[in-house]
């Protein structure tokens, strides 16, 4: 009996049976294809909008193939954390990563709360560390720190004792449903006592922040003073320490605000990540680490247990680089009117991914092994190669410092992690140097090791690169929900958040990270390599798209037409429409709403045409070497009470003077110019056989995506789009409208 439990895996796949998905997916194909051969059969493929269409069209196709191979095979994992606490005598270590870069873009009451949902997790405190990066080198997150330590000696607790599932204070305070579930009176009181104090600590930070109580960097804070955001030196602070045992029940807490100077490049993200990496390895040295965004709290706080089952499985889970956890957001406006919650891109291309070689990095809510960040292949964690851990060979990879390199041979040599005695603050010094700007030159980290620079989407390569040494990754989608965390809640964050990944991920396709290096130089196996191409497309789905409308609305401005007639221009009609049905089945499938799919609809037209053409501008210009691409950080807006969620205003389009809202405002002009020549027959008399249905509906429908622009051209203040946005969009609009009817294309 005890031998037949030993067996038991601690995970399963199991493969998800989507067969009438499959039929209409490929009915698809099967009518893009007949669209193209009957577009090569057609007499009209000679002049040049035909084959511009044809060859967007192509590459629709492509697109096509690339979808459905990401969604043909999708598999679930089952976690079983009871087997977990059977099977290993001792849980190990585990080191959590928190990034935060910005004070005010990401106000550190969110910060906090992800944190205390860290510090709170179901599982042994002894073996936790928390590490937070701040990028922002901000006295005032380090403060916030500091005080939600003291709250969370009394919040670890309550949260243990009364096994409360939120362990953010806010999400847990904000929603009513959640507090209910116990009546007893020693409840009741310890609820409001600690709802009290949240209350206190909120309203400490808040003051500090709004400066009514400004901050004196004195005592621990002394090191702030004369620092700037770009220019300091490190500053590590050791905030929760189980020193000697005097106070059990809480990991450690740590702060890491990595050196800056002016005249270095600090990678961002990555840079971030790579700094936490090495002075974890010297303060506690875990086998496996965690990280997470500072928006992202635990919803499920047993999901370590989960993960671990994945990474600690004795068969497959030796091959697992990594454990994604799903992205969801919590506060999402209803029917998400900015298409950003990415409910389908994760129910079916993720959950796709899942069933190949496994889902890609996505930068948080990500258990990782140590031994992979430092370069490992999966062969190498059992089998130590020799030479591998060899003092020379280690520095000239890992860096220059004498402890770090002892604490990485460790790790590289397959012995495990240092006992538990380490403590944190006997390594201020060293974790310093390690943090310090010089550290990684001539090194291997950011290169081979690590969290890959080059692109501003550094989550995407990383994952890469692992998967091309041969390793796979998993899923991890326990009920509750692992984490959830904040979606934009506006147009504009939406677009800035949007541009970055299609700039980054454009760049990793032509890098020397792509999947496709992966698939011929590496172990990326074929359909994985596949549906990375689904990914690292965006932005060059953005230039097939805009060429493709901006032929259209050629085609009406000349009065020329690039669809076939009779047949032909069934075939295109018949997609339309099938393609549709097919995007409000996936939808309706898992529950969301008609209104939810329309959004969706509209929102990928916008953002392909706007927010992932500019970015594939950019990841142009920093691929020719022209100018650098640069992060920018999405705003976190929190709704701490949780009550303007889905007010009207919430899902409202507001616009400003961003280069984005040019884009798009000159896409609508255009098309809106090409409607008014159509029907009112101000086509050049010299021009071509006429623009037929195909063309009109296109641009109908368009327009129709564009609704809310056609709106803001009207609205007033922040919903109205910017008169100087207008004017610019007008010129373009005009010369492009010019040069369509000097019939110069032809
Ligand atoms: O110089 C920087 C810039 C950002 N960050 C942190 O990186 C995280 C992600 O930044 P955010 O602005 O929230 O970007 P999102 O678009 O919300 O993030 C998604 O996309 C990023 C890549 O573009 C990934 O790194 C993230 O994990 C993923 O959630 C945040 O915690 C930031 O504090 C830093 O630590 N240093
Ligand atoms: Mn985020």
């Amino acid at each position: 009996m005890a031998n037949q439990e030993h067996d038991l895996p601690l995970y399963e796949k199991v493969w998800l049976k989507r067969t009438f998905q499959r039929v209409i997916d490929s009915f698809i194909l099967f009518l893009l294809l007949l669209l193209l051969s009957n577009r090569l059969f057609s007499s009209n493929t000679f002049t040049f909008p035909c084959f511009l269409a044809f060859i967007c069209e192509s590459w629709f196709t492509f697109t096509w193939i690339v979808i459905l191979n990401s969604k043909w095979s999708p598999a679930i994992t089952i976690t079983h954390p009871d087997r977990l606490l059977q099977r290993v005598q001792e849980l190990p270590p585990v080191d959590l990563f928190v990034t935060t870069a910005d004070p005010v873009l990401e106000s550190p009451i969110i910060t906090v709360n992800t944190v205390l949902s860290l510090l709170a997790l179901d599982y042994p405190t002894k073996k936790l560390a928390c590490y937070v990066s701040d990028d922002g080198c901000s006295p005032l997150t380090f403060y916030a720190l500091v005080e939600a330590s003291k709250f969370a000696k009394l919040w670890v607790p309550f949260c243990k004792k009364h096994n409360i599932q939120v362990r953010a204070p806010a999400r847990y305070f904000s929603d009513a449903t959640m507090n209910k579930n116990e009546d007893s009176l020693e409840f009741r009181q310890e609820w409001l006592q600690m709802k009290d104090m949240y209350y206190n600590l909120s309203q400490k930070i808040e003051e500090v922040t709004h400066k009514s109580i400004p901050l004196q960097l004195d005592g621990e804070f002394a090191v702030f003073s004369n620092t700037e955001q770009r220019n300091h030196p490190s500053i590590i602070k050791v905030i929760l320490e189980n020193k000697e045992g005097l106070f059990d029940g809480l990991p450690y807490l740590i702060y890491v605000s990595r050196e800056k100077r002016p005249h270095y490049h600090h990678n961002y993200k990555a840079g971030a990540m790579n700094v936490l990496t090495r002075v974890s390895g010297l303060m506690s040295n875990a086998p496996f680490m965690l990280n997470v965004d500072c928006d992202m709290i635990v919803n499920n706080p047993k999901i370590v247990q989960h993960a671990l089952c994945i990474l600690m499985d004795s068969q497959k889970g030796k091959e697992v680089a990594f454990v994604q956890c799903f992205q969801q957001f919590m506060d999402g406006i209803k029917d998400d009117p900015f298409g950003n919650q990415l409910v389908i891109a994760f129910e079916y291309i993720i959950r796709g991914m899942a069933g190949l070689q496994g889902p890609f990095y996505g930068g948080t809510n990500t258990f990782h092994r140590r031994n992979t960040i430092y370069g490992l292949y999966p062969h190498e964690i059992e089998t130590v190669i020799k030479g591998k851990s060899e003092e020379n060979i280690l520095i000239q990879q890992f860096g220059s410092s004498k402890e770090f390199i002892k604490s990485a041979a460790h790790v590289v040599g397959g012995s495990g992690y240092s006992a538990n005695d380490i403590t944190p603050s006997n390594f201020i010094e060293a974790a310093t140097q390690v943090a310090n700007c010089e550290y990684e030159c001539g090194t291997f980290w950011g290169k081979q090791l690590g969290w890959l620079y080059g692109s501003i989407s550094e989550d995407v390569p990383t994952g890469l690169n692992m998967q091309r040494k041969g390793w796979r990754s998993e899923c991890c989608t326990p009920d509750p929900i692992a984490f959830t965390g904040c979606a934009p809640r506006g147009l504009l964050s939406t677009m800035i958040q949007q541009k970055r990944w299609a700039s980054g991920l454009t760049v990793v396709f032509f890098g020397k990270h792509s999947p496709l290096m992966g698939m011929l130089f590496g172990k990326i196996q074929f359909r994985a390599g596949l549906s990375y191409f689904w990914l690292t497309n965006w932005g060059l789905r953005a230039a097939f798209l805009v060429c493709y409308v901006s032929v259209i609305a050629y085609c009406m401005i000349a009065n020329t037409s690039i669809f076939p007639q009779g047949l032909g221009l069934w075939i295109a009609i018949s997609l339309f429409v099938i393609y549709n049905i097919h995007a409000l089945l996936e939808h309706l499938t898992i529950g969301l709403s008609i209104t939810n799919w329309w959004n969706n609809q509209r929102m990928c037209v916008m953002r392909t045409t706007t927010a992932w053409f500019i970015g594939f501008l950019s990841a142009m210009l920093k691929l020719s070497g022209i100018s650098d691409t640069v992060f920018e950080i999405t705003e976190k807006e929190h709704t701490t009470s949780g009550a303007d969620g889905n007010n009207a205003d919430a899902g409202r389009f507001k616009f400003d003077e961003s280069p984005v809202f040019v884009v798009g405002t000159t896409i609508l002009l255009v098309h809106l110019a090409a409607m008014v020549i159509k029907v009112l027959g101000l086509q050049p008399s010299h021009s071509g056989n006429g623009s037929g249905i195909g063309e009109f509906v296109s641009s109908t429908y368009l327009i129709l995506c564009y609704f809310p622009y056609l709106k803001g051209l009207f609205g007033r203040g922040k919903y109205g789009i910017p008169l100087s946005t207008i004017c610019m969009s007008s010129v373009f609009a005009l010369v492009f409208v010019q040069l369509c009817r000097s019939n110069c294309w032809v």
